[in-house]
């Protein structure tokens, strides 16, 4: 009995003993299960911060590159000045892809306006504005003038026309719609939203003057039916749609009578006597080179670039300039033995402007209270045949000076008489004549390097071999 009762004591104890052990196994599997549990997550915790910091460290430099392109392409525009909305000016420049054009714009856009280019890019190029390409103030439109153009503008500079003799005469009459029918478009426009309206005339309305210098009381000596005749009655119907214009509907009209002008971004062919004559001396021959140098297998004379009346008028207007091939090397030359070629006798006078004393004159008119032409130009004459030789010195050049025949109704002598734009805008040019055609022959020397550069030599098409059975097998 005693013995029973003591057994049932010492089991009984033993199960709470056990229970007491089972309880403490338990509670000890479970804390090893949230320890292992707890030390994963930290693992994993740190796994992920140092893969997080791993790819911190690697985004960082991608980060600052992101950072340097961002800078770079705010800072990729050239320095624009910050105007009021007061002060700035929404400005139409038609013709502003072309040579005088884009340095407009470029002065336009310094300033701080709101610069809109139209072109139809005949003679006009993307290359000489893209540096404004998404620039906030600046637009490009690819339009022609002689449709109308529908926007809001405040000023309009309106330059689009062909302005060298190759080019306006290659298609004459696009050259009188370009200068009567959109003129006429832009005169409307411009009574539409009251904007003033400048047109670049030319130093052409003159003719082949009789009077010298040229004042611009003088009415000229132009010949209505000849060669020249598209552009200088287009320009002088131009100036007389503005003073219409002006009487009949109040519209503020500027006319520029611009004379010769250069500087870079000129087209390569041009065809006007500077870029002629730089391209020439730097592709020239030296002087030891021989005097057959510019005759063609035949033995007839060609110029290197067009001439008045070179151009094949079967080919319409849209041809671009680039497309123009080289007569000299059609005929077979090489493209570095081209001499200098003057017109005629050589005695005919120019007087050249540097195209940013132009730029600068254009503003001082369009902001002036001056509506009757003015003359825009650089004074200094010289004969053509100064004119080849300084060039051919400054470039170095050993070219020959080999004369052609004349132009027709070339004009003879030309240079401006500027006293009103001297007492009126208080512009006169300042850029040396020898600085400009440096810089001119700086230009040309690179754009000769960026042509040789890029060459476009078309692949060889593989012959199309057609599937299935041969026809006649
Ligand atoms: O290669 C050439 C090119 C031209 N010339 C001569 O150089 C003189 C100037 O000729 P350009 O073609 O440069 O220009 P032009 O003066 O005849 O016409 C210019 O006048 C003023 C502007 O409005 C225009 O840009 C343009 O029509 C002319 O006597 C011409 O016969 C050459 O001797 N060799």
């Amino acid at each position: 009995m005693v013995s029973k009762a003591l057994l049932r004591l010492v089991s009984a104890v033993n199960r709470r003993r056990m229970k007491l052990l089972l309880g403490i196994a338990l509670l000890a599997y479970v804390a090893s299960v949230w320890g292992n549990f707890v030390n994963m997550r930290s693992i994993q915790e740190n796994g992920e911060l140092k893969i997080e910091s791993k790819i911190e460290e690697m985004v960082e430099p991608l980060r600052e590159k992101i950072r340097d392109l961002e800078k770079s392409f705010t800072q990729k525009y050239p320095p624009v000045k910050f105007l009021s909305e007061k002060d700035r000016k929404r400005i139409l420049i038609t013709g502003g892809a072309g040579f005088v054009g884009s340095h407009l714009t470029d002065k336009l856009m310094m300033d701080g306006h709101e610069v809109t280019v139209v072109d139809n890019f005949f003679t006009g190029r993307k290359r000489n504005v893209e540096h404004w390409i998404g620039h906030e103030n600046f637009e490009l439109i690819n339009h022609d003038v002689v449709e109308p153009l529908y926007i809001e503008v405040d000023q309009i500079y309106h330059l689009a026309s062909p302005a060298s003799p190759p080019n306006y005469m290659y298609n004459p009459i696009k050259t009188l719609k370009t200068n009567t029918i959109g003129t006429l478009n832009m005169l409307g426009l411009a009574k539409r939203v009251g904007a003033r309206l400048l047109l670049a005339s030319t130093s052409e309305v003159y003719g082949d003057p009789e009077v010298h210098p040229q004042s611009e009381d003088y009415w000229g000596h132009v010949n209505p039916i000849g060669p020249r005749a598209c552009y200088d009655e287009g320009k002088r119907v131009a100036e007389t749609m503005c003073y219409a214009y002006m009487k009949q509907e109040g519209v503020e009209v500027r006319v520029a009578r611009i004379f010769n002008t250069f500087g870079p971004r000129m087209h390569m062919n041009d065809g006007r006597v500077v870029s002629n004559f730089i391209l020439q001396a730097l592709q020239g021959e030296p002087l030891t080179g021989g005097t057959q140098a510019n005759k063609t297998p035949e033995g007839t004379l060609v110029p290197v670039m067009p001439r008045l009346g070179d151009l094949p008028k079967h080919l319409c207007c849209r041809l671009r300039l680039s497309e123009w091939r080289d007569p000299w090397r059609s005929a077979g030359h090489s493209a570095d033995a081209h001499p200098m070629l003057v017109y005629g006798s050589g005695s005919q006078t120019r007087a050249f402007q540097y195209v940013s004393d132009l730029v600068n004159g254009l503003v001082a008119l369009m902001n002036s209270n001056v509506s009757s032409p003015v003359n825009l130009g650089n004074p200094e004459e010289h004969t053509i045949l100064e004119f080849a030789q300084l060039i051919k010195n400054l470039v170095g050049s050993g070219s020959e000076i080999q004369f052609l025949s004349e132009a027709q109704d070339d004009p003879q002598k030309r240079k401006p008489d500027i006293k009103k734009a001297k007492l009126m805008l208080g512009w006169e040019p300042v850029v040396p004549l020898e600085e400009g055609l440096n810089k001119a022959i700086h230009y040309f020397r690179k754009e000769l390097e960026y042509q040789a550069n890029n060459q476009y030599i078309p692949k060889p098409k593989p012959a199309r071999i057609k599937k299935g059975r041969t026809r006649h097998s």
